[in-house]
């Protein structure tokens, strides 16, 4: 008999509201949702007012570590206001930030002493079991070509900070290439895909990113080349944007969903 989790979402955008609409709906069976919290507590009350089993809505991110499991789905400049006091409580942390945590990555041995569980789903991204396999070897470089519509980039520090204008972008152009590091300094809301693969494969330094902004592009397109002492593999994702917030595709709170009922799996497929 397997033991049922409780579970809480920080932020209830692009990925937390349809994940918290997911669990409502029973789509991850033996985890239920018991809080929510969100910048805007009447918004977050708003959003979750015909759910079956209403979550209670949570002021403060401390209050949400009654819960087993905490998902994080929230901006990235909120995320150490999230992740700290889940990690403090040694509970199980699911990072949707995973450019946030990348750029914190010390919060791993602060989960080492206090017990907890940072876990980091595939989200937009595929083939991460095949760069954590590939890692358990060699892995001589790791690419990652990432193309938006200029929409997808708005906002970015590093466009402000280079004076780069996306408006009236007639043909793609590249707008940022270097390591993972540096990309998700300068494209906190980007580059979350960018540094799951960093974590999982080579490392932030060692994982070359491309950016790019293409006004045909109608999907959120990561193309990843590996190579490695045990095999060379290319993997190329078209995400369809949330109509809610184009940055974000729809295959990362599924993702979630998936990464959540992994937990409780008798049969897992895949490392
Ligand atoms: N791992 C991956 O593959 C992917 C990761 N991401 C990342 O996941 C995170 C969430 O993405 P997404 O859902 O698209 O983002 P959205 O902008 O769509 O939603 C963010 C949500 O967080 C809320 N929020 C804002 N400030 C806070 C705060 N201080 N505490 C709690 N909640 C807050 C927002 O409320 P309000 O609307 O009122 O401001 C909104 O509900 C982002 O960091 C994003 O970059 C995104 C796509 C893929
Ligand atoms: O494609 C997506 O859905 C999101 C994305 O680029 C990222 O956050 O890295």
């Amino acid at each position: 008999m397997k033991s049922h989790k409780t579970v809480s979402i920080a932020g209830l955008g692009a990925i937390g509201l349809p994940l918290a609409r997911s669990l409502d709906q029973g789509r991850a069976p033996g985890f239920q949702l018991i809080s929510v919290n969100s910048r805007d507590p009447a918004k977050a009350h708003a959003a979750v007012a015909d759910f079956a089993a209403k979550p209670r809505v949570c002021i403060s991110a401390s209050d949400l570590v009654d819960a087993d499991i905490i998902i994080e789905a929230a901006p990235a400049a909120a995320f150490l206001g999230i992740a700290r006091p889940a990690i403090s409580a040694g509970k199980t942390f699911i990072a949707c930030s995973a450019g946030a945590l990348m750029r914190n990555i010390w919060l791993v041995e602060e989960a080492e002493r206090e017990g907890a569980r940072i876990i980091v789903p595939s989200g937009a991204l595929i083939g991460l079991d095949a760069v954590r396999a590939a890692a358990q070897g060699h892995i001589t470089s790791c690419t990652i070509e990432t193309r938006k519509s200029p929409s997808g980039w708005l906002g970015a520090p590093y466009l402000a900070e280079n004076a780069i204008t996306l408006e009236g972008l007639t043909e793609a152009e590249c707008i940022f290439e270097g390591n993972a590091l540096d990309a998700a300094a300068g494209f906190p809301a980007n580059v979350n895909v960018a540094a799951a693969l960093a974590m999982a494969g080579i490392g932030p330094l060692n994982t070359k990113v491309r950016l790019i902004a293409d006004p045909a592009a109608d999907r959120n397109i990561h193309h990843v080349v590996v190579d490695s002492d045990a095999a060379r593999f290319t993997m190329t994702v078209e995400g369809k944007p949330s109509p809610e917030n184009s940055r974000t595709g729809l295959l990362t709170p599924l993702s979630v969903i998936a990464c959540l009922r992994s937990l409780h799996e008798t049969l897992r497929v895949g490392s």
